[in-house]
């Protein structure tokens, strides 16, 4: 990467852009979706080998991974007492004498996601951080539970103060096909969140087939998603890279005949401070800066943070310390 591309990286400020308004079920264009699956894998795996970014490059790099990470507890032992820790630690992601040596003083994650009894904790802790909390909401992670329960756990999340609410999807309207229930179960999401922004979580890995990722990516986008997600982190597969690049195509395509931009989460599983770069990189070359940007891009991930912060601290120390010394992210 080019010194030009380092400076984007060390720069923090978020874009504005109009939010998707959504449009009316376009079934041609969802079947027209495709995913050619040999090619994405052939790009996907030529995205490591190629975009290594050293010293100062790396570190810009990785502290702009941390302003677009959802430092997230998503576990059924979370307690008051971890999610405060959590926010404190999205507010100082990384130690305050390595972000003086950076320069990157006042550094904070994205957000913060929690699941729903969480977020008045999570709220009250990051009181004039300006970070917003994330409700994991609709049943999550499966999505199986009464659909007026799911829409109104949307309701009582945007009223405990979540300002961004990650949707599950019925995998089940992918898998069968069926993608007005898809779309309107979407609409209504989106319809329940009112203001709050929406992320739609895919779960790819349990949609069967890249071409049904790329279909589920265009409906949601059409019933309004302001964001699509790869995953809940507990499927047994969760985010890769060809499941990213195909959603990453559907966004650029939706983009080209709409004129509206779609935000990216891909998540479960990404726990190093390279995976982070890779999917930087890969941004990048496919969508652009825009989605170098935390009203465009996050990860969701638990454990990334601590695996940065360890980079960082090398960086500045020339010592790598135990993993240990970086709880909670
Ligand atoms: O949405 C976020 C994911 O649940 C986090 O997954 P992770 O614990 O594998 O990082």
């Amino acid at each position: 990467m080019t010194t030009d591309l380092t400076r984007a990286a060390a720069q923090l400020p978020q874009l504005a852009h109009p939010r998707n308004p959504g449009m009316a079920l376009d079934l041609e264009w969802v079947a027209q979706a495709q995913a050619n699956a040999p090619a994405i894998a052939r790009r996907a795996a030529s995205l490591p080998a190629t975009r290594g970014v050293k010293k100062d490059h790396q570190a810009a790099w990785l502290c702009k991974a941390i302003s677009l990470i959802d430092l997230t507890a998503l576990s059924g032992d979370d307690t008051p007492g971890r999610v405060r820790r959590l926010c404190a630690k999205a507010r100082q992601p990384v130690r305050p004498d390595l972000l003086a040596a950076l320069g990157m003083e006042g550094l904070t994650t994205g957000a913060v996601c929690v699941y729903h009894e969480m977020v008045e904790t999570a709220v009250r802790a990051l009181d004039g951080s300006g970070i917003p909390v994330a409700a994991v909401s609709t049943g999550f992670p499966a999505g199986l539970s009464p659909y007026r329960l799911r829409l109104a756990e949307i309701g009582e999340s945007v009223a405990a103060g979540a300002s961004e609410i990650d949707i599950v999807i019925s995998r089940r309207h992918v898998l069968t096909g069926d993608w007005q229930a898809l779309y309107d179960e979407m609409c209504q999401m989106r319809q329940a969140a009112g203001s709050a922004h929406v992320k739609a979580i895919l779960a790819t890995g349990e949609l069967g087939s890249l071409r049904n990722v790329a279909r589920a990516s265009l409906v949601c986008m059409m019933a309004g998603a302001d964001f699509i997600k790869t995953s809940t982190g507990k499927e047994p597969v969760n985010a890769t890279l060809p499941v990213s690049l195909t959603m990453i195509r559907a966004i650029r395509d939706y983009q080209d005949r709409t004129g509206f931009r779609i935000g990216f989460k891909p998540a479960g599983g990404i726990s190093k401070a390279k995976e982070a770069l890779v999917y930087l990189a890969m941004m990048k070359e496919e969508l652009g800066h825009p989605w170098l940007q935390p009203d465009l891009f996050r990860f969701g991930a638990s454990s990334l943070l601590g695996d940065i912060e360890r980079q960082l601290d090398h960086h500045v120390t020339g010592c790598y310390s135990a993993a240990n010394r970086h709880p909670l992210g």
